[in-house]
């Protein structure tokens, strides 16, 4: 906690030294205005009790004094607190994001525990930290207020100042002990949050919005969503109820001390003891001193419960990379990968996505040659995706090496390893960006070259199609960003056919130019046909002599290929030239055959 209290000060002061400097100054004047009005109060109070009218100049003055302070002072703290607010957003933004970039691999996005984690991460903003933040100088103007009333009160009846200071206690112990009831309710919502996210996001969002409807699901949808509301809020209301009955204890507790005080105080001042001045003080330091504990008490608790927010954005922060640093090859140590020039070899490659499930791919001995263009195929779920995430090491083995031209993958970074390859991914992007912009992304320093922009889009044979765009390539391909005065004007945002979107996919990598390899997982299953044969022949063409992979599950346009590669089970079970494979009259010629007579039944031959 102490730790955590560090660091956001010192995030506070990187914020701004001189916004922290001038929050402190005002916290000082903040917390010794109220002692300051019990005393004037009770001077003038003295003053005049005395029959010394001219003497009063000088205690209004102070209070007059103390009121414009105390109206201009919550202003000026206002404003300073969001200014620092806004900084330290920004810092904390700029934190999380950086380390959600660093992780190279996949397996954290995959990971529930992460998931609810970073997002309660994201919720640690600098609004959300106020109570840390903005609450450490709260608690400081409290405490200055608390001490300099209890002095005052001290001065009047130490008694009376033991007892209201000790009943301070019960009430702090209660609110620390609620807090933490807090926070585990709240981790321990997590899931059913997940689950109501999900299942609402469902509802509004527009891909499901078409089997929402045509099955009905709507209601189904939103009794789950409420399913698990109901749940969150069960706790919720719980713990209410436990802080509504605590919290009226402890007011009657409060009641209770300042009754007695009051008690004596009024018969001190029938016995002579204190002055009629004396008996304002003290009743305004007992409401006071009160008044301040609790908000001590307050700030205190809310400040833990922001601090266990900033605590998950603190364990995001800190995460190493889920990918362990290059190691030394087994060919020695390789600080840069590079180009290939023999092949790639996948040794005794075992894998599975955690220690309980099952393995997917089960021993793969495999090499793709440099210059070969290889195609892998299998039935769903063979293995054939998972093999490429691995080739792009979004996750390392958990038995076996991948070696490019001997070079172990965990060898190198794996920034260096991507950016020799361009990718299509079986469920590739569609980005709410310009047409340009949906190729250029592929390659960073493209995204203004509108002359190797076009080049990939006429690869990808979706050059025309972007061309008769409202905008040509300046179109939007969205309509989310966009008001109710602009939802008819055409030229504004454009949607595209799940073909038309697949082409430009393809075109986003092919504008990574020559790359040392290219990998295709089902380029052309949204294509019509037409359109699917001309995409194989441009495909065939620039693979040609290229290192390449490719997934498919047409046969048909996998038959070119120097290698093709049958994956069964998580295992190699054939591999060869088509004409091989053929020839073996295995797996895969029986599901060439298969596919071949669906084609020629269409045609009416027998
Ligand atoms: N992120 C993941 N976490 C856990 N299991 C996964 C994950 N991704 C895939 N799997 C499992 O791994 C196995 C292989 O999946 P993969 O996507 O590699 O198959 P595929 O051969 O590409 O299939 P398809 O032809 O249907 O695309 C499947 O059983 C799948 O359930």
């Amino acid at each position: 906690m102490l730790r955590a209290v560090g660091t956001v000060t010192s995030l506070c002061w990187r914020a701004g030294p001189g916004l922290a400097v001038s929050q402190l100054a005002v916290t000082v004047v903040g917390g010794l205005l109220p002692a300051g009005t019990v005393w004037v109060t009770k001077l003038l109070i003295d003053t005049l009790a005395t029959g010394r009218p001219d003497h009063v100049l000088l205690p209004v003055g102070g209070l007059t004094a103390i009121g414009l302070v105390s109206g201009v002072l919550p202003q000026l703290i206002m404003y300073l607190r969001a200014e620092s607010e806004r900084r330290l957003d920004r810092l904390m933004q700029d934190r999380l994001y950086t380390a959600v970039n660093r992780f190279q691999g996949l397996s954290r996005f995959e990971n529930p525990a992460f998931l609810d984690g970073l997002r309660l991460a994201t919720q640690a903003s600098g609004s959300m930290l106020a109570p840390i933040t903005s609450g450490l100088f709260d608690i400081g103007r409290n405490a200055i207020t608390l001490v300099s009333l209890l002095a005052a009160l001290a001065v009047l009846s130490p008694l009376m100042a033991g007892l209201v200071a000790l009943a301070a206690i019960p009430a702090l112990v209660a609110r620390m002990s609620l807090e933490k009831r807090r926070m585990m309710m709240i981790a321990g919502q997590s899931t059913s949050i997940r689950r109501q996210i999900f299942y609402s996001s469902l509802i509004t969002d527009v891909q499901a919005a078409k089997e929402v409807r045509l099955f009905g699901l709507g209601g189904f949808l939103k009794d789950r969503m409420f399913g698990e509301l109901a749940t969150v809020q069960a706790s919720e209301r719980r713990l209410d109820r436990r802080e509504a009955l605590t919290q009226s204890l402890l007011a009657a507790l409060s009641a209770a001390v300042s009754g007695v005080g009051l008690i004596w105080a009024v018969y001190a001042a029938v016995d002579g003891r204190l002055t009629l001045g004396d008996v304002t003080a003290f009743a305004a330091a007992v409401a006071g001193t009160q008044g301040a504990l609790i908000s001590v008490v307050e700030n205190v608790a809310n400040a833990r419960q922001a601090l266990s927010l900033f605590g998950y954005h603190e364990q995001v922060t800190s995460l190493p990379d889920d990918l362990p640093p290059p190691c030394r090859s087994t060919e020695g140590p390789a600080a840069m990968l590079p180009a290939l020039r023999r092949g790639i070899e996948l040794r005794d490659v075992w894998f599975r996505y955690d220690e309980s499930h099952p393995w997917v791919l089960r021993g793969v001995d495999l090499t793709i040659p440099h210059g070969a263009s290889v195609a892998l195929v299998g039935l769903n779920g063979a293995g054939k995706s998972t093999l490429i995430k691995l080739l792009c090491r979004f996750y390392d083995p958990s038995r076996g090496a991948i070696l490019w031209d001997g070079v172990d993958l965990r060898a190198v970074p794996p920034a260096e390893l991507r950016a020799r390859m361009g990718v299509l991914f079986q469920d590739y992007m569609s980005y709410d960006l310009t047409a340009a912009e949906n190729i250029g992304v592929g390659e960073i320093e493209a995204l203004s070259d509108r002359v190797r922009i076009q080049a990939a889009a006429g690869m990808a044979d979706v050059h025309e199609i972007v061309e008769a765009l409202p905008r040509g390539y300046d179109t939007l391909l969205s309509r989310i960003f966009f008001g109710d005065e602009e939802e008819d004007d055409a030229q504004t945002g454009v949607l595209l056919s799940g073909g038309q979107w697949q082409r430009l996919a393809l075109a986003r990598t092919m504008v990574r130019e020559q790359r040392d390899l290219l990998i295709l997982d089902e380029p052309s299953s949204g294509l019509d046909a037409q359109a699917e044969y001309e995409m194989h022949r441009r495909l065939r063409e620039h693979r040609m002599g290229r290192t390449s992979l490719l997934v498919s599950h047409r046969l048909g346009s996998v038959r070119d290929a120097d290698l093709i590669v049958v994956l069964g089970d998580g295992r190699i079970v054939e591999q060869g030239t088509h004409d091989d494979l053929m020839a073996a009259g295995g797996g895969y010629s029986q599901l060439f055959e298969v596919q071949a007579r669906g084609y020629r039944e269409d045609a009416g031959v027998q």
